[in-house]
């Protein structure tokens, strides 16, 4: 495994993160929205960062069950708190297509609420992705499988408190071990 980013510079990372939301809401209250599983690791250091009043709530979106490629994407939004007339703050560890965060904005937005705007953890760096970029973004990356800091390859290392690369012998090596 590859370090891509240090657990130090997560942190300063997640600070500007805050900083540059903090900064665009200038104390409005917001709605934050997860996107699980993900993005727990992320939400869970950046609303502590976060100083506007905050509702919190969680929305699941997967589409990258047991693989490295994205399938068709499932969304469940049963234990969503309501958004209706509230600025939401979709979360969520990784844009890599675009395809999950620009379906739960549509999702958000069917529901009503005032506004959506989207921050991520990480950008790939990649030629087929939906043209929308999320509002706030703290590093951009290239285009590698990546895992840590919520990221996993089936599930498995979440809990790593640094971004790596898994390179295509650990990920097959994953497979026979875990899959
Ligand atoms: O930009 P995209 O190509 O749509 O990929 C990004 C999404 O993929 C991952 O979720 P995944 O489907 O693996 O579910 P998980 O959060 O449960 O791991 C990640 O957490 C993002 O939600
Ligand atoms: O690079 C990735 N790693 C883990 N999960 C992902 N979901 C989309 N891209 C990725």
């Amino acid at each position: 495994m590859r370090t891509l980013i240090t657990e130090t510079q997560l942190s300063a990372g997640v600070s500007q993160l805050a900083h540059e939301i903090d900064t665009h809401y200038q104390g409005r209250p917001i709605t934050v929205v997860a996107v699980l599983t993900g993005s727990v690791v992320l939400f869970a250091d950046l609303i502590r960062r976060l100083s506007m009043p905050q509702r919190v709530g969680v929305i699941q979106a997967s589409s990258y069950r047991g693989g490295t490629q994205a399938g068709e994407l499932v969304i469940d939004a049963k234990m969503l708190i309501d958004v209706k007339n509230r600025d939401v703050l979709l979360v969520d560890d990784i844009f890599d297509t675009g395809a999950t965060i620009a379906k739960l904005r549509k999702e958000l937005l069917s529901m009503d609420a005032a506004s959506v705007a989207t921050a991520v953890l990480l950008r790939k760096s990649r030629a087929d992705q939906h043209s929308r970029r999320p509002d706030f973004i703290a590093f951009e990356i290239p285009d590698e499988f990546v895992v840590g800091y919520g990221l996993d390859y089936l599930d498995m290392y979440r809990n790593l408190p640094y971004i790596a690369v898994l390179e295509p012998d650990e990920i097959a090596a994953t497979a026979a071990e875990f899959g």
